[in-house]
C-alpha cells in the first residue's frame, strides 16, 4: 500500500522526528536522497559533466534541492541555482558554493542547455500557483531538453488536493520525502509528477497509521480477491443479480454481464429486457424478465447501467443486501432512500453524475475529486467511486483513507467500458469483499486490464472484460 498524508500531519510527524535528531538531520537525509535518485537518472557514469540546473526557492524545499545540488557538484556535476523567491536556504546555499557550484542571474541561458533540472521552488509550503516572477522559468524548464525532477512535489500543485489552480512546473520525475502527499496519487496534480520515488528520512514511526489517501499495489488486491475451496459451491460463492440494459441499450446489460462473470462470484442473475442479447453471448447467465425482487436468491444487486428509465431500482434499494447503483440509477437518487437501507450501498458516477448528484458543475467536480467524493459519501451513506483519469473510492464512515486508484490509462474514456467495471465490483461485492475493498479492487484489476489488453493503443469495452482473467492472475502471482 502506497499511503499518503497531507501537508499538517506531514508537519506533525516532522516536529517529532527533529526533536529526536540533531539540527538538519532530516533534511540531510532528504538531499542524500534526491542526489541519489538524481545520479540513478542521469544513468552510470554521466553525474561527472552533467550540466544541472537547481531552481531554489526561499524554503526549505530550496533547501533541499541546494544540498543534493551541492552532493552532485561534488561528483563532478556542473550546477547552477537560480534563485527564486524573497531569499534563499543559507545554509544550502553555502553548501553549495563550497561544492563549487554556483549562483547565475541567466535563467535561460543556464536552462537552454541542462541535462538535469532540480525543481525546488515550492514544497509543502508552497500555496496557489507559481507566483509571476517563478512563471517565465519554469516555461523555460519545462520547454527545455532537460529531465525536470521535482523536489518533494512539483511546484505550484495543491499538496492535499490535487487541485492545480494556477501555473505549475510539470515533472518527469518527482522524489518525496517521508511520505506520499495526497497530490502525488490525485490528478490533476498527479500528472505534474511523472513517476514518484519516495526517499525514507526517517518519518514512518511518527505518522498516523490511518491516511489521508492511500493506493493499493498488487499485493494489497491479491489479500482481497475471492478464492475458491473445496467447500465451495456456486451459491456458496455469491451470486451477483445485474438489473441493466434497455431496448435502447442492449449491449449495456452485456458488457455489465461481462464483467461481472469475471469478478469472482459463483453466479450472475440477469434482470431486464435484454435476456436474449445476454444469453446469446453468455449462456452461461441466469436470466429473468420479472422485477428483481421475483428473480430469487442475490448476494449482491448491480443496478442501472443502460437502464434508460427502466424499473429496478428502488425494489433493488429496497433489498436488504449489498447494492451498487451505476449509470443511469444514479439520476434523481434520493439520499434519504440509501442512508436508509440496511446494507451497504456503492455508487459508481463519474464527473457528470457526481456534478448533478451534487448540484455542482461538471468542471467543479473535475477539478476538485477529493472534495467530491468525500462529499458524496457523506451526504449517501454510502461507498462513492468516483470515476474518471484518477478513480477514487470514499467510504462513508469517518477516519477511513480514500482510496486512488493507480492503474488505467486514459484509453479507458471509451463508451461501455464502465458498464463492465460496475459488473465486475457488483461481484466482488457479492463474493463477500467489503464495500470499499470491492470497490477499489476492482477498479484496479479494471485499470490493469485495459493496459494489459492493447498497451497504448485504443481498447474496447470487450477487450477490457476479456482481459480480467489476465489482470487477475498478475495480481495474484
Ligand atoms: N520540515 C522538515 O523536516 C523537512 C522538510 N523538507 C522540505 O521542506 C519543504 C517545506 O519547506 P517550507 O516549509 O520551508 O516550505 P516551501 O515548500 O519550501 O515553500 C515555502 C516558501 O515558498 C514561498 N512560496 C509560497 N508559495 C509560493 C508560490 N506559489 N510561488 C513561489 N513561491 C512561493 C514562500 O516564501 P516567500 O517567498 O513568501 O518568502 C514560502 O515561505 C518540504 O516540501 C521538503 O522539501 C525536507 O527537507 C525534509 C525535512
Ligand atoms: N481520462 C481518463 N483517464 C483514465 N480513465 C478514464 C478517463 N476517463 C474515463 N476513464 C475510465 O473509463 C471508464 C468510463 O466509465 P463511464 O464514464 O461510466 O463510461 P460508460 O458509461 O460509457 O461505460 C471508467 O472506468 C473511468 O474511470
Ligand atoms: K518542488
Amino acid at each position: 500500500m502506497r499511503t499518503a498524508h497531507r501537508v499538517e500531519t506531514v508537519r506533525a510527524a516532522e516536529a517529532e522526528l527533529m526533536a529526536k535528531l540533531p539540527e538538519g538531520t532530516p533534511m540531510q537525509r532528504a538531499a542524500a536522497g534526491l542526489a541519489a535518485a538524481c545520479c540513478a537518472l542521469l544513468g552510470r557514469g554521466r553525474v561527472y559533466g552533467a550540466r544541472i540546473v537547481v531552481l531554489a526557492g526561499s524554503g526549505d524545499n530550496g533547501g533541499d534541492a541546494l544540498y543534493a545540488g551541492a552532493r552532485l557538484a561534488r561528483r563532478g556535476a556542473g550546477v547552477q541555482a537560480v534563485l527564486l523567491g524573497s531569499r534563499a536556504h543559507e545554509g544550502g546555499l553555502a553548501a553549495l558554493r563550497r561544492a563549487g557550484g554556483r549562483v547565475t542571474d541567466d535563467p535561460f541561458e543556464v536552462l537552454a542547455t541542462a541535462d538535469l533540472v532540480l525543481d525546488g521552488i515550492t514544497g509543502i509550503g508552497g500555496r496557489g500557483g507559481l507566483r509571476p516572477d517563478a512563471v517565465p522559468v519554469a516555461r523555460a524548464a519545462r520547454g527545455s531538453n532537460a529531465f525536470v525532477v521535482a523536489v518533494d512535489l512539483p511546484s505550484g500543485v495543491d499538496v492535499d488536493t490535487g487541485e492545480v489552480t494556477g501555473e505549475a512546473l510539470r515533472a518527469d520525475a518527482t522524489v518525496t520525502f517521508g511520505t506520499y502527499k495526497p497530490g502525488l496519487l490525485i490528478d490533476p496534480a498527479r500528472e505534474y509528477a511523472g513517476a514518484v520515488r519516495l526517499v525514507d528520512i526517517g518519518l514512518d514511526d511518527h505518522l498516523p497509521s490511518v491516511p489521508d489517501v492511500e493506493a493499493l499495489q498488487h499485493e494489497d488486491v491479491a489479500r482481497m480477491l475471492p478464492v475458491p475451496t473445496a467447500s465451495s459451491d456456486k451459491y456458496r460463492r455469491g451470486v451477483v443479480g445485474v438489473v441493466a440494459g434497455s431496448a435502447r441499450y442492449p449491449g449495456a446489460a452485456v458488457l455489465a454481464v461481462a464483467g461481472a462473470l469475471r469478478g469472482g462470484a459463483g453466479a450472475v442473475r440477469y434482470v431486464g429486457p435484454a435476456g436474449e442479447a445476454v444469453i446469446g453471448r453468455f449462456p452461461e447467465t441466469l436470466v429473468h424478465d420479472g422485477p428483481p425482487s421475483k428473480a430469487g436468491r442475490v448476494q449482491a444487486w448491480v443496478v442501472g447501467p443502460g437502464l434508460g428509465d427502466g424499473p429496478g431500482v428502488a425494489d433493488v434499494l429496497a433489498s436488504d443486501v449489498p447494492v451498487l447503483v451505476d449509470a443511469d440509477g444514479l439520476r434523481d437518487l434520493d439520499a434519504a432512500v440509501v442512508r436508509a437501507r440496511t446494507a451497504p450501498t456503492v455508487l459508481t458516477p463519474h464527473a457528470g453524475e457526481a456534478a448533478a448528484l451534487l448540484g455542482v458543475s461538471r468542471d467543479e467536480v473535475e477539478a476538485g475529486r477529493l472534495r467530491a467524493v468525500r462529499e458524496l459519501a457523506a451526504r449517501f451513506g454510502a461507498t462513492v467511486l468516483l470515476k474518471g483519469s484518477t478513480t477514487l473510492v470514499a467510504s462513508p464512515e469517518g477516519g477511513v483513507a480514500v482510496r486512488a486508484n493507480p492503474t488505467g490509462t486514459h484509453w479507458l474514456a471509451t463508451a461501455g467500458s464502465g458498464d463492465v467495471l460496475s459488473g465486475l465490483a457488483g461481484s466482488l461485492l457479492a463474493a463477500g469483499l467489503h464495500p470499499a475493498d470491492a470497490a477499489s479492487s476492482a477498479a484496479y484489476l479494471h485499470g490493469l486490464a485495459a493496459r494489459r489488453a492493447s498497451p497504448g493503443a485504443p481498447v474496447s469495452a470487450q477487450d477490457v472484460a476479456a482481459t480480467l482473467p489476465a489482470a487477475w492472475r498478475d495480481v495474484v502471482s
